[in-house]
């Protein structure tokens, strides 16, 4: 299954935030949106999503697996979502709900699209709890998501992501609200389930460091335009644009830390 965005220009009262993008994610490769701070990266994934904020319109061409999204009912974008295409953001806070357990939401997706009971439904929260590596599963699921770090709470969203088993995951800067160290323990989970299961990956962030231990080839965004794209090691050895030489000086220091990816 591949994602085919063509000419997407998003517009937001008259301002056209995300100018004429184009970009392919065919079945399994692992691409990265990279770009400054309103460079169009998040409204681009939320198109693909078809959860464009109050007031913005697309036009141009999304497809995945041959099929339109552009204009799609709320109903089929809605089921596309966490069975077919599934998503991570930034801040896991947000993401869950404050006053249910996290397994409760874990198993929510699976029980929306797979129909399955609770009892079924509870076992699979355990599954999917081991499966992201949370400690002690069977009592984690019975946690609520304040009483889980934030690194733990930014595996349980992922486990919700991946619930259904999506074959399209996109992650929207999803280590940058984390410490260093356990954003090198997401980024390691995210990379091992996306192989494991050949399902294709997006991937959001600002930093060519991050990007260069998860992706194979990176579109450049600047004020919402692609600058650049192309695979990730020709970007980080011989850059064009000077947006992306930009973003390589700014990663440099730690892509050449001992231990790093370069
Ligand atoms: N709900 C909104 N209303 C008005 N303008 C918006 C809205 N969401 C985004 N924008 C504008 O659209 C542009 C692109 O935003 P977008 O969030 O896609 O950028 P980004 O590259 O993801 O940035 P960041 O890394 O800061 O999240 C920015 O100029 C932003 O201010």
């Amino acid at each position: 299954m591949s994602l085919a965005v063509r000419d997407l220009v998003i517009t937001i009262d008259g301002r056209r935030v995300v100018d004429g993008v184009s970009f392919d994610v065919p079945d399994g490769a692992r691409v990265g949106l990279i770009g400054e701070s309103a460079s169009g990266k998040s409204l681009t994934a939320l198109a693909v999503l078809g959860l464009l904020p109050e007031g913005a319109t697309a036009t141009g061409s999304i497809r995945w697996n041959d099929r339109e999204l552009i204009g799609l009912a709320d109903r089929e974008l809605a089921r596309l979502r966490g069975d077919e295409i599934g998503i991570v953001f930034q801040e896991p806070r947000t993401a869950l709900n404050p006053i249910r357990t996290v397994g409760r939401q874990i198993a929510e997706s699976v029980r929306i699209h797979e129909g399955i009971g609770r009892a079924d439904a509870a076992a699979r929260a355990i599954a999917e709890a081991e499966r992201v590596r949370l400690p002690d599963p069977a009592q984690i699921v019975r946690r609520y998501p304040h009483q889980l770090s934030g690194g733990q709470r930014q595996r349980v969203a992922i486990a919700m992501a991946l619930a259904c088993r999506p074959r399209l995951l996109i992650a929207d800067e999803p280590t940058t609200a984390l410490d260093v160290t356990i954003q090198a323990d997401i980024l390691e989970l995210l990379h091992g389930l996306v192989a494991q299961d050949g399902m294709s990956l997006v991937f959001i962030t600002h930093d060519l460091a991050v990007l260069s231990q998860i992706a194979t080839d990176a579109v450049v965004l600047d004020d919402g335009r692609v600058v650049e794209s192309g695979p990730l090691s020709r970007l980080l050895t011989a850059p064009e644009s000077a947006v992306t030489q930009g973003l390589l000086r700014d990663a440099t220091a730690t892509l050449w830390r001992p231990g790093g990816a370069a």
